[in-house]
């Protein structure tokens, strides 16, 4: 599903993030390390957010030689997302619905699961930190993206968002889709049944457990 190969990325503080070749299968991945190890650089590379040295592919389409149908392919949730103050979130969902290719009964459902009321007619501006995680996460899920890439998805949701998140997960995973996740959570990983955890440290991977 995910190919990585002579990844670099040094930013202009110091901080060096090497991979020297990775390959993930199609299902359910866990990135995991202490803050500061790199995993949001990692996934905002492969989001095709940061600019990179090396190659990355997903199910053969290399990022750097086609990144329009690259990024067709792959929808991700910031740890902490940061939206224009004056949308609302049904402005943000209409425009990346429609680059995403998301139908209204999609929207409606995942409305429902994710708990998204009345508020997503309001500016970003009024949001609390859980329902900016929440516009952050709906975003994510529109259309039929082959990989999923969710930083920090279960971080100032309540209970009940958290548990239907998880069903709505492993309902997509069903479907097919992909999933890259990061968590501090002290049990997550017993969240799913993973098919490789991998550890980061100060830029480097240092165990690719499948
Ligand atoms: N835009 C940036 N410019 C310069 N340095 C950055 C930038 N973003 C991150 N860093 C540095 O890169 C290193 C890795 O940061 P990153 O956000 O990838 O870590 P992380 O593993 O996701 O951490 P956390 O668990 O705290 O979210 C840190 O030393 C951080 O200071």
């Amino acid at each position: 599903m995910l190919e990585i190969q002579h990844f670099k990325k040094t930013y202009p503080t110091g901080f060096h993030m090497e991979i020297d070749s990775l390959h993930l299968s199609k299902g359910i991945h866990l990135i995991k390390g202490e803050n500061g190890s790199g995993k949001s650089t990692l996934l905002k590379s492969i989001a095709g957010i940061h600019a990179f040295e090396g190659e990355i592919k997903l199910d053969g389409i290399s990022l750097k030689k086609d990144p329009i149908p690259f990024r067709k392919l792959v929808n991700y949730s910031e740890a902490e997302p940061l939206f224009p103050e004056f949308l609302s979130l049904d402005e943000l969902i209409a425009f990346v619905a429609k680059t995403k290719g998301a139908d209204n009964s999609q929207i409606t459902s995942l409305k429902e699961i994710l708990g998204i009321g009345d508020f997503s007619k309001n500016a970003i501006s009024t949001y609390s930190s859980g329902m900016l995680k929440k516009a952050g996460l709906i975003l994510a899920f529109l259309g039929k993206p082959n990989l999923i890439i969710l930083d920090e998805p279960y971080t100032t949701i309540d209970v009940g968002s958290q548990k239907r998140l998880t069903e709505l997960i492993n309902q997509q995973l069903q479907q097919g889709t992909s999933f890259l996740l990061t968590s501090h959570i002290a049990d997550f990983e017993g969240f799913f049944a993973y098919d490789s955890v991998l550890t980061i440290a100060e830029g480097k991977l240092i165990q690719n457990h499948e």
